[in-house]
């Protein structure tokens, strides 16, 4: 692990820090030298609250007790990165404007509602939000505006993911960046031409509409394909996930990234410069 007691390197704190992506994220901090982990947050009630945060995983300990107290941890942070659920992330947006501290939100599932809520935080700190924080996927949304572009409606657009069988929500938040980015290449609105979850007699398929299809099951990390298909041929733009550390890295750029931004919402295309 890196020396973490660097007072000139941004201090971090992560928010779910048990979870899948929590604990991914608690060790690229702790081997990073370009960030240090300042405190981890998870729920109240959560049995890992005041232990050291690499015993709890199993590991030798980082000198970082689990709080239950977001704000407090806040207050000592340059950067919050947050992997949890929609209405935590949401209260944690306010948290972390309070204390002006960057907030990279890599949570999904978030309806528009949620994302309403980001705006006020906004005005007082930098957030960067996305639904997949990996390079080749950021890379495959750009692929896939720029094919859905140059095709006609008669190419028939679906995205179709598959994730581990503890995910929540569908579709992906990968596989809505995915749909937004054809969808913006299209010239239309996706949620007009959205079509999520077909079942029975459907009907045949909408010109123009954009599928999704989820598959939920063991252990996969994620996986998207976008498929353009025509009669007589089909081309499939592909991301396969093999390991969370992708995410993490990702989110960890995306920290640092926000150190000196103007407050406001941005994305990992402003992250990466794509
Ligand atoms: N944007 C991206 O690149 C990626 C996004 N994700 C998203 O990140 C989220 C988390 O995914 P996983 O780590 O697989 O889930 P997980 O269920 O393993 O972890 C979520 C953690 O958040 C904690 N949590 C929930 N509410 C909380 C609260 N109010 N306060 C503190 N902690 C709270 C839970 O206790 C849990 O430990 C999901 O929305 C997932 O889709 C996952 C991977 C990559
Ligand atoms: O829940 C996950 O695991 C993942 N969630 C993100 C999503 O919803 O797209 C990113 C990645 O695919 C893994």
């Amino acid at each position: 692990m890196a020396e973490q007691t660097d007072r000139a390197l941004p201090g971090i704190v992560v928010t779910g820090a048990s979870g899948r992506m929590g604990q991914m994220l608690v060790r690229t901090i702790a081997a990073s030298d370009r960030a240090r982990l300042v405190d981890c947050v998870e729920r109240a009630g959560h049995p890992w609250i005041g232990r050291d945060i690499g015993e709890a995983m199993g590991g030798a300990a980082l000198g970082v007790a689990v709080t239950d107290d977001p704000l407090e941890a806040f207050a000592q942070a340059q950067a919050v990165i947050d992997f949890t659920a929609p209405d935590a992330t949401v209260e944690f947006a306010a948290l972390a404007a309070q204390a002006r501290a960057v907030h990279v939100i890599g949570t999904t599932g978030m309806e528009p509602h949620h994302i309403a809520a980001l705006e006020p935080a906004a005005r007082h700190a930098v957030i960067v939000r996305a639904g997949n924080m990996s390079l080749g996927v950021n890379l495959l949304v750009r692929l896939t505006q720029k094919v859905a572009a140059a095709l006609d409606a008669d190419w028939d657009i679906e995205v179709v993911e598959a994730h581990h069988r503890m995910k929540v929500d569908a579709p992906s938040g990968t596989a809505l960046m995915l749909g937004e980015a054809a969808a913006a290449g299209r010239g239309v609105d996706l949620t007009e031409m959205a079509d999520r979850g077909r079942d029975g007699i459907t009907g045949a398929r909408r010109t123009g509409s954009i599928g999704f299809a989820a598959i939920r099951g063991g252990d996969v990390v994620g996986e998207h394909d976008v498929i353009f298909a025509a009669e007589g041929e089909r081309i499939v733009l592909r991301h396969l996930a093999t390991d969370r550390a992708i995410f993490a890295r990702g989110a960890l750029k995306a920290a640092i990234w926000g150190q000196g931004q103007k407050p406001g919402e941005y994305d990992m295309m402003d992250v990466l410069g794509l």
